[in-house]
């Protein structure tokens, strides 16, 4: 596993948007796999201001993002479709025909899950897959205790998770109890991985990650067994680890 250390959120953000122009300039038609959440806005920020001066063209990419709440029509500003557009897809050239995420409104949600994994695997798999990590180790959605075998699937969302997110709600009633997430294996399918970190209450997690048995009670673990992970992260959430021996 590659870790490349930041001095704080601007730096980290900007070597990521490297990252993803870097990939679309050799491979304009590649498939993004995204993220939500307060980590990658900066990035996006960063895509944004580089489609504007210097062209990078989104005209053959795809995208899939990692997961979406039951329960919120994509048009609620507290749907991960709302922030992706708000964050990203509005301000770049990509077809909105090529933007995907999990429809949260579909009553039949299993079949939302086979119908989003046939997706992903038509489309090739995923070229790069951007992730957060969540202070109990959670990617995606992927809370602890998730197989390492699952595929596309509806999460309940623990009560921490929940909270984590409210600030984003009026209030912790209105945080949906349940999502769809692409699975552990879903993600483990992709390419390469980029996992971003940023601030002191990440830094538990990344020793986790880093040091803790490959283990089902902390799903961001499994990353051990990735061939291409990159973790991009500030000096004030890889606190505890020692890159170089790391
Ligand atoms: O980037 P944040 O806001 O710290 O969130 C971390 C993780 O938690 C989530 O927001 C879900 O709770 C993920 O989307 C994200 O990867």
């Amino acid at each position: 596993m590659k870790i490349v250390e930041t001095t704080n959120y601007q730096e980290m953000s900007e070597k990521a948007a490297s990252f993803l122009i870097n990939l679309v300039k050799e491979k304009p038609n590649a498939t993004l796999g995204m993220a939500t959440g307060g980590t990658p806005e900066g990035m996006y920020q960063l895509l944004i201001e580089d489609y504007k001066q210097n062209g990078t063209s989104y005209k053959e990419v795809t995208t899939f993002n990692l997961d979406e709440y039951i329960g919120l029509p994509k048009e609620d500003k507290n749907s991960y479709n709302s922030y992706m557009h708000q964050a990203l897809f509005n301000f770049i050239n990509i077809p909105e025909s090529q933007i995907h995420l999990p429809n949260g409104m579909n009553a039949d949600a299993t079949k939302e899950c086979e119908e989003y994994e046939k997706q992903i695997s038509r489309n090739g798999g995923i070229d790069i897959q951007i992730l957060g990590i969540g202070e109990n180790g959670h990617i995606g959605f992927n809370e602890p205790g998730t197989s390492f075998d699952s595929k596309t699937h509806v999460i309940t969302l623990t009560e921490s998770t929940r909270i984590a997110n409210s600030r984003y709600f009026n209030s912790l009633d209105e945080v949906p109890t349940k999502a769809v997430t692409m699975g552990i294996s879903t993600i483990m399918q992709a390419k390469k991985i980029i996992l971003l970190a940023s601030g002191e209450k990440k830094a538990d997690a990344l020793y986790q990650l880093l040091h803790n048995e490959v283990d089902e009670s902390f799903p961001a673990s499994i990353l051990q067994k990735h061939p291409n992970v990159t973790i991009i992260a500030d000096r004030d959430a890889l606190k505890n680890i020692s890159v170089t021996s790391a």
